[in-house]
């Protein structure tokens, strides 16, 4: 078996840990509630696309919305974190998008069903490179953006997160064992967006990292 490279953590790493609401500001603008908790859905690795692969518009979605995101790449396993300790559990970040099929989410949430179609579908989880962590010495306040054909979409910075990088550790591995290689991402922003057929999205964190990707509708 050749040796797991943390950097290309998307090729080995098992689990995709989401946070739902973690913005104030995003919540609102879907009529949530501020949530008291995190709110925790799951993606399969088999969602992790990289540039160079479109996003894939599933066949049973017709409002396929970007989430920007940052996402916090697990070097050191653990359960029952302390969030005293979490960050030394902390390999990196990616930049990321967690693709949403808003219709069937909003039809999930009717019938009270979980979210699995509308999130942990194929190519649902475009990531950025590795970003080691000392490139970002404050992961608690930096600048997110995404735009859709040159259009900005989504801007805000990871200070006005709800619940913060080490409490989500912390919360996570008291029922979920965290390993090496698993992604956290971390919620989204206001300014989430319908995209289509053909369009660009690019997205980036300051001046640490950018990326681009284009979206096709999968074959029949
Ligand atoms: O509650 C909703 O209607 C939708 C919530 C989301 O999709 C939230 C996220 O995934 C997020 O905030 O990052």
């Amino acid at each position: 078996m050749t040796a797991r490279n943390i950097s290309r953590f998307w090729e080995w790493g098992r689990k995709i840990i989401c946070v739902g609401r973690n913005y104030a500001d995003h919540a609102k603008e879907l009529k949530n509630a501020i949530p008291t908790e995190p709110i925790l859905f799951l993606k399969p690795p088999s969602a992790y696309i990289r540039e160079g692969s479109p996003i894939l518009v599933p066949l049973y979605s017709t409002n396929l919305h970007h989430e920007v995101e940052l996402g916090v790449v697990i070097g050191k396993g653990g359960t029952a974190i302390p969030q005293s300790a979490a960050m030394e559990h902390v390999a990196g970040y990616a930049l990321c998008l967690d693709m949403t099929a808003r219709d069937i989410q909003d039809e999930c949430k009717s019938k009270g069903l979980p979210w699995t179609m509308a999130k942990a579908f194929n190519t649902s989880c475009p990531v950025s490179e590795f970003i080691p962590k000392e490139r970002i010495p404050d992961p608690g306040s930096v600048k997110l953006w995404l735009k859709v054909n040159d259009q900005l979409r989504q801007s805000g910075c990871t200070s006005q997160m709800i619940f913060s990088i080490p409490y989500l550790i912390s919360y996570i591995s008291d029922f979920i064992t965290l390993e090496e290689g698993d992604l956290i991402l971390t919620g989204t922003p206001k300014g989430v967006s319908a995209v289509q057929e053909h369009d660009e999205l690019q997205a980036g964190i300051e001046d640490v990292v950018t990326m681009s990707f284009r979206v096709d509708r999968q074959d029949q």
